[in-house]
């Protein structure tokens, strides 16, 4: 079996896109704030872990720990799925960008914003 991960070219593919991904969001009006206290190496890492999990390139996603790691964006900047939606979509076209098929964006777009997975950075 393929893997998404594998289709869009593996841990190359990621790098190439963090960069873009990361320009990309922290332009983003909507979203920006949220990185305003995080220093350079986070922010890279934070897109970097996004992208990953996106592109399902790891069996380590941890529900327990995104539930932590956002726990304070959620209830003190009101961090909320009109967000995460911003991210996931800066994400596709990002991807557009470089190229990437629709069909295989629209496999990302599904990993991306699975429901659990949104359930799980939101604190629902
Ligand atoms: C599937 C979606 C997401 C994943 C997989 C993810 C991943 C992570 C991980 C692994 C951490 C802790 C480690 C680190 O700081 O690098 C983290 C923290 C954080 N996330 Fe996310 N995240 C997601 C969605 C979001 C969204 C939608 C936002 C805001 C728009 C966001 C903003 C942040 C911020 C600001 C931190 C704290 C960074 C710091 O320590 O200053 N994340 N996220």
């Amino acid at each position: 079996m393929t893997t998404l991960f594998e289709k869009l070219g593996g841990a190359a593919a990621v790098d190439l896109a963090v960069d873009r991904f990361y320009e990309r969001v922290l332009q983003d009006d909507r979203i920006k704030h949220f990185f305003a206290n995080t220093d350079m190496k986070k922010q890279r890492s934070h897109q970097k872990a996004f992208l990953t999990y996106a592109f399902g390139g790891t069996d380590k996603y941890d529900g327990q720990l995104m539930r932590q790691a956002h726990k304070e964006l959620v209830e003190k900047q009101g961090l909320n799925g009109d967000h995460f939606d911003a991210v996931a979509e800066d994400l596709i076209l990002t991807l557009r960008e470089m190229g990437v098929s629709d069909e295989l964006i629209d496999e990302v777009a599904a990993v991306a914003a699975a429901p659990q997975r949104k359930k799980d950075v939101l604190n629902g």
